[in-house]
């Protein structure tokens, strides 16, 4: 029988780790599925996927671990299965235990937010990371889970509009002193602060429900903005998108 060359095996040994990356069962797995979220996936139970960054970030410690025990409450009365998504020693888990959600409630901002961007980095350096909306979705369309509630996600932040002209004045002044085209594009994107949860929400099939944006965003903007990336939008019960108040 002949062998295999060098390039094909390390193809195979390539699609291999993938797989590795990819398959939530694996018995060595690089993502973590609670036994309970495991179950209810496998078994056709509704399961409800739940961000973290609210937790780290959103409130103080013990406000934040009340108010994530709550949540998950509401989700078992109602007969779905919770799963709290974070990634804990550069493990991301989907469906945290009591002792992890006390972890994380602990440990607040010293979490490193986590959007879909920081993923690699904080699984590479084995950090704690509290996901966004964004990361969320990322992990729950992974596993399967195509529900997600949340209190409010990321927008167009206001006044990025007139912030563009006086930095741009700022970037184009940089670039005629360093010739520098990467300062350029970098200060003009910091001209616009639109939430990667925005883009996340066109481009990953898993149904987002919220309680509306933060206030303090630019509504109008993050509805157009969603509408570009071909999101449905429906508010319950009223013709007025909801803004978060926090
Ligand atoms: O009142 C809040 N809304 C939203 C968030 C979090 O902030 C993220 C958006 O962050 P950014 O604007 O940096 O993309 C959301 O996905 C959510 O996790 C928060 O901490 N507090």
């Amino acid at each position: 029988m002949a062998s295999s060359s060098p390039s094909s095996s390390s193809a195979v040994k390539r699609l291999s780790n993938l797989s590795n990356h990819l398959c939530p069962t694996n018995s060595n797995p690089l993502v973590k599925v609670s036994a309970q979220v495991s179950q209810a996936l496998s078994t056709g139970l509704p399961v409800v996927a739940l961000e973290s960054t609210i937790i780290s970030h959103g409130m103080p410690y013990l406000q934040n671990l009340e108010t994530a025990k709550e949540v998950e409450a509401i989700v078992r009365d109602n007969g779905a299965v919770p799963a709290t998504i974070a990634i804990l020693d550069g493990v991301p888990c989907i469906g945290l235990n009591l002792e992890q959600l006390e972890r994380l409630a602990r440990m607040g901002k010293s979490a490193q937010k986590t959007a879909r961007k920081d993923i690699a980095y904080v699984v590479a350096t084995k950090r704690n990371g509290a996901t966004t909306v964004s990361a969320t979705m990322f992990f729950a369309a992974m596993v399967g889970i195509p529900v997600f509630v949340t209190g409010g996600v990321g927008g167009v932040h206001r006044h990025g509009e007139h912030a563009c002209g006086l930095i741009q004045k700022i970037a184009r002044i940089f670039y005629a002193f360093t010739n520098c085209n990467f300062l350029l594009l970098m200060f003009q994107n910091a001209a616009m602060d639109i939430s990667s949860d925005l883009t996340e929400l066109g481009r990953t099939p898993v149904a987002v429900v919220s309680a509306g944006v933060k206030s303090i965003l630019d509504i109008p903007r993050t509805l157009e903005y969603l509408e570009a990336q071909g999101v449905c939008v429906a508010a319950y019960k009223t013709n007025e998108f909801p803004a978060f108040f926090y």
